[in-house]
């Protein structure tokens, strides 16, 4: 999607791969606690030595995206129309910056932190939440069941998922958000730092003060939820939740000014993919094991096991896999 159009076969696998390994020490970088952070004059002495680590991910992920850059614009030619079957994000940003608006001008810079805030922002989220969903869903066949009920009633079992059918799968979007509640992608939100010292509930909280906001236990408080700790979808159903951040007790892509940029992207990824997958196949663990839904904190909540799952078609065409 970002830039599928303009890398293929191997290139595509290595960098994948590539890109996937920076991304990963990239979220574990941002999640570790840095002592600088609450002894501020230490900052310069980077004493875990986190701002050095920081500054060679950002400068191997600069290197990917000028080999990006360059490959597109040579692909594109002079008319920009040598790749115009395979388009692509990256194409799009390269010609919105060409056609050059004086007003907000997008500069090579703007586009390169684009890539890098969806990267970053988008990536790790949906993967390990999509990950939840599936376990959960593993855990509880009754849920499997419905929701494929479901998926039969809207696709029909001779076709495949398009983006179409998602706005009409009520329940596989209830599984979405009880899983965003039970197991939200960023458990303390990205921190927040007030502009002004302000009141809280009674609390001072200071200008340039590190707030955390744990929405990890706000979704699991007994006082706003009934059985917090049940995965039941059914609660979402007819329910007042959205993802506006309005609502104190359930806001997974948090709230506000800093609100996640990319929540209609991350909804039709999530809803596409847990779509596709349980519409094509049914999922059983290898023998022997048990579901093990155990988290694994970080600034990305992860399964601290990864889920291992077996996949049967149940499709009636075979034709539909290939
Ligand atoms: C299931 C998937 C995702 C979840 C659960 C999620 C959740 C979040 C959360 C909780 C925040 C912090 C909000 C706050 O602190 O108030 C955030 C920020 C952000 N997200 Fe997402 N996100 C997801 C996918 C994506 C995708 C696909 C993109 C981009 C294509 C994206 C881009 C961003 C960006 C750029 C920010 C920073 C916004 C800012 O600081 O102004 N996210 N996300």
């Amino acid at each position: 999607m970002l830039w599928g159009g303009t890398v293929q076969g191997k290139e595509r696998a290595s960098l994948g791969a590539e890109f996937r390994e920076v991304v990963a020490d990239m979220t574990e970088l941002l999640g570790k606690p840095n002592v600088s952070d609450f002894f501020p004059g230490l900052g310069r002495f980077d004493l875990q030595g986190l701002l050095k680590k920081m500054d060679r991910l950002a400068k191997q992920f600069d290197g990917i995206f000028e080999k990006m850059i360059d490959k597109r614009v040579k692909m594109d030619g002079d008319g920009r129309d040598s790749g115009k079957d395979c388009k692509d994000f990256l194409q799009f940003l390269l010609q919105v910056k060409d056609e050059g608006d004086t007003k907000t001008p997008l500069t090579m810079t703007h586009l390169k932190a684009l890539l890098m805030d969806m990267i970053v922002g988008g990536t790790d989220t949906s993967s390990n939440s999509i990950e939840f969903a599936m376990a959960e869903i593993m855990n509880k066949p009754e849920v499997m069941k419905k929701a494929q009920q479901e998926l039969d009633a809207v696709v029909g079992k001779n076709n495949t998922v398009e983006e179409s059918h998602i706005d009409q799968l009520p329940y596989l979007c209830a599984i979405m958000k009880e899983s965003l509640r039970l197991h939200p992608a960023l458990p303390l939100l990205v921190p927040h730092c007030p502009s002004e010292t302000c009141i809280v509930g009674g609390y001072t909280i200071p200008k340039g003060a590190r707030v955390f906001i744990n929405v990890w236990a706000i979704h699991r408080d007994p006082s706003a939820w009934e059985n917090p700790l049940e995965f039941r979808p059914e609660r979402f159903l007819d329910s007042q939740w959205d993802y506006s951040g309005s609502d104190f007790s359930y806001f997974p892509f948090g709230s506000g000014r800093r609100i996640c940029a990319g929540i209609a992207m991350a909804e039709r990824i999530f809803l596409y993919s847990l779509a596709t997958l349980l519409h094509s196949f049914d999922w059983t663990l290898p023998e022997g094991k048990i579901m093990d839904l155990s988290e694994k904190f970080g600034i990305v909540l992860k399964l601290k096991n990864p889920l291992l799952a077996i996949p049967t078609p149940r499709l009636s065409d075979p034709a539909l896999y290939e």
